[in-house]
């Protein structure tokens, strides 16, 4: 039976709720997925660190108050993040990387991702940041060390798009996609439609654990502008950058635009999308939409996002399902470790 010793960085919603996961169901993974995982490390920048090669107790991470250096109240914990220890020497066979996501430069996480695989140990992340913007040098880091920088959270979280693309679709040549990508500016305009304002709802999406550490990123479209270039990287073999998608938000859409959509059977939707030209390149953007009720994206509510890959062999592909949230999130780096173990395990 394989164990995988893993630490966590980043103790938010996400990898509180993968902790959460191990507590519940390590022994029914024992049995389904034929491993089981023991948490040896955790780090974060608020809350501080600690390592225990012999396993922490999941149920006690779990209980960890959201307190400035909570960590120091278990034994052998610390009030500091020791982020290159805990990453480098706790004696993880992989990290799970789920800080906040930095649109612009990709920091801290890349290097965080970068000293794992440096030192061979696998990366599981949700963060969009070191995939958008370094991916390809991760990713190639990855490869020439022999171990996986997995990533599947980082779009439609625990909607298992990425590979679902890459692997199921291969060969149907995908041509473009089209889709909401964001759960949180989904969530604000579906409880707008409700009557919630603009300033509520966005509240409602952080107590759900939905939102980015600053919403603006969700409520602008910069968040969906990351999933556009990590998905038109990896599915239309495009080269991206950010500056290359042009971008807008929600924020200038108001409660009496929505309700005049609503009575003229429409809705509006802040879509992601890339197309291929003929010439081959690859054009994308992030605008909000106003779509009829009759278009397949604009019946999707709240924190659901979905995409439709345009496909040259089966037409439209459409997907569905959570967008955000805590533990769907933490699925996705279940199914990360899930690949890590079908392509590496013992
Ligand atoms: N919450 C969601 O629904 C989804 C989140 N994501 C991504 O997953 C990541 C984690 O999300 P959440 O857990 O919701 O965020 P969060 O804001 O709840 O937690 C992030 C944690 O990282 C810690 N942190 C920040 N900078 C750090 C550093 N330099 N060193 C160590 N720790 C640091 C913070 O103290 C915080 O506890 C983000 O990148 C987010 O964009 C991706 C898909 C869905
Ligand atoms: N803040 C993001 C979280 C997932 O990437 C969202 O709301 O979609």
């Amino acid at each position: 039976m394989t164990e995988y010793k893993i630490a966590l960085v980043g103790f938010g919603g996400v990898n509180r709720g993968f902790a959460q996961l191990v507590a519940d169901r390590n022994a029914e993974w024992k049995e389904a997925l034929g491993f089981t995982i023991k948490i040896v490390g955790v780090t974060d920048l608020f809350l501080g660190s600690i390592v225990a090669k012999d396993g922490l107790d999941a149920k006690q991470l779990v209980a960890l108050p959201v307190e400035k250096g909570a960590f120091a109240q278990l034994p052998g914990g610390n009030a500091e993040a020791f982020n290159e220890t805990v990453i480098k020497h706790s004696g993880a066979d992989i990290i799970a990387e789920a800080t906040f996501t930095n649109p612009v430069d990709g920091e801290p996480a890349t290097t965080f991702c970068r000293w794992a695989l440096e030192n061979g140990i696998h990366v599981v992340t949700t963060n969009k940041g070191p995939i958008a913007l370094h991916g390809a040098e991760l990713k190639a880091l990855a490869r020439r060390n022999q171990i996986a920088f997995e990533y599947e959270g980082a779009v439609m979280s625990g909607t298992p798009v990425i590979r679902l693309a890459k692997q199921a679709l291969a060969g149907a040549n995908v041509q473009g996609f089209e889709g909401i990508l964001n759960g949180t500016s989904n969530y604000v305009l579906t409880q707008m439609k409700d009557g919630l304002t603009f300033n509520d709802a966005v509240l409602q999406a952080q107590q759900l654990g939905y939102a980015e550490a600053d919403p603006t990123a969700d409520v602008e479209g910069f968040d969906v502008r990351l999933k556009v270039v990590i998905l038109a990287n990896e599915l239309l073999n495009a080269r991206l950058n950010v500056s290359d998608v042009a971008c807008s938000g929600i924020s200038s859409i108001s409660a009496q635009d929505i309700a005049q959509a609503s009575a003229n059977g429409a809705s509006w939707k802040l879509i992601g999308s890339a197309v291929r030209e003929a010439d081959g390149s690859v054009r994308a953007s992030v605008e909000a939409r106003l779509l009829s009720n009759s278009h397949p994206l604009a019946g999707i509510s709240g924190a659901t996002n979905a995409v439709s890959f345009n496909t040259e062999l089966l037409g439209a592909v459409t997907v569905s399902g959570p967008g955000a949230g805590r533990i769907e999130t933490a699925f996705a780096l279940l199914s990360d470790i899930v690949a890590i173990h079908t392509a590496h395990g013992k």
